[in-house]
């Protein structure tokens, strides 16, 4: 069993966290590597490392929000889900404008993944009011890719779906793919990616035709630890660019990056 987790933890109380909260990160990143299923020093790297960067990721201002109030760009107000008889959810409200970033968190099966469907107009509420800019960027646990064609065949398709010429639609998406340290090879089908490269893909898809709402579902699954901090730095730039962020997410230490967070726990009965 490798020590990892106590060396991360006594680098943190080394640099000043306190270390009860050394614990809690000590746990949430277990458990991270965990669902991977991965060794933590092939995921996040050297602990001393990590902890160094975790606690400058901590210690960021965020004094690059904007200081006056961007357009609401998602509202729900008393929204609420049942399947059937099961109710999954009920009385979520939760205001999102341009320039925020709002975090969904809960229990496995409290309705994360529903809530965020909802919010992209794909699944129905059962009860309650949804208000959302047109420009919507949904980006779904299991990406809709198709494993035959080229990632930049998948540019194409889905910029002609949002009116983009094809030449632009590929010329944005290498673009975009590059800001997360990919480069696509043009004759590669999608089926022969890793799996966190096809993840890559798919977030670049949801903001292929410069939605102003992204809803992401847990949009890092599968990532290398650089992939995975480029993702938030993606993120931070998006807010900043004045666009609204909507992210599932299970790791409680992104929390200080956000500016909302909406625990469905305390709306939902979760899976019983
Ligand atoms: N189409 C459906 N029909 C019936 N029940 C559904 C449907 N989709 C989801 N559910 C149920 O709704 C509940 C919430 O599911 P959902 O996937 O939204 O949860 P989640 O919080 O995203 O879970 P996880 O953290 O495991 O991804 C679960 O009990 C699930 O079985």
């Amino acid at each position: 069993m490798s020590d990892w987790p106590s060396r991360f933890e006594a680098e943190l109380v080394r640099l000043g966290v306190q270390p009860e909260r050394a614990r809690q990160l000590g746990a949430e990143t277990a458990a991270q590597a965990g669902e991977h299923a991965a060794d933590p020093d092939r995921f996040f790297g050297p602990a001393h490392l990590y902890a160094r960067h975790l606690v400058t990721e901590l210690q960021a201002p965020t004094a690059a929000v904007p200081s006056l109030p961007g357009p609401v760009l998602l509202r729900l107000t008393g929204v609420s889900k049942r399947y059937r008889r099961r109710e999954v959810f009920s009385g979520v409200d939760l205001t999102v404008r341009g320039g925020e970033v709002a975090a969904v968190v809960g229990a496995n099966g409290c309705g994360k993944s529903t809530l965020l469907r909802i919010c992209a107009g794909l699944t129905r509420p059962t009860g309650g009011d949804v208000r959302r800019t047109r420009r919507v960027g949904f980006v779904p646990q299991d990406g809709g890719t198709a494993g035959w064609l080229t990632a930049e065949e998948h540019f194409t398709l889905f910029g002609a779906a949002a009116g983009m010429a094809p030449r632009k639609a590929r010329s944005t998406g290498t673009h975009l793919a590059s800001r997360l340290a990919w480069r696509p090879g043009r004759h590669q089908p999608v089926q022969e990616l890793s799996g966190g490269t096809r993840q890559k893909l798919n977030l670049v898809l949801g903001e292929l035709h410069g939605p102003d709402l992204l809803l992401l579902d847990e949009p890092y699954q599968g990532f290398d630890q650089g992939s995975y901090l480029d993702f938030w730095r993606q993120v931070r730039e998006w807010r900043d660019a004045g666009r609204a962020v909507v992210v599932v997410t299970h790791l409680l230490h992104e929390l200080a990056n956000v500016d909302h967070v909406l625990d469905l726990g305390a709306h939902s009965g979760g899976d019983r």
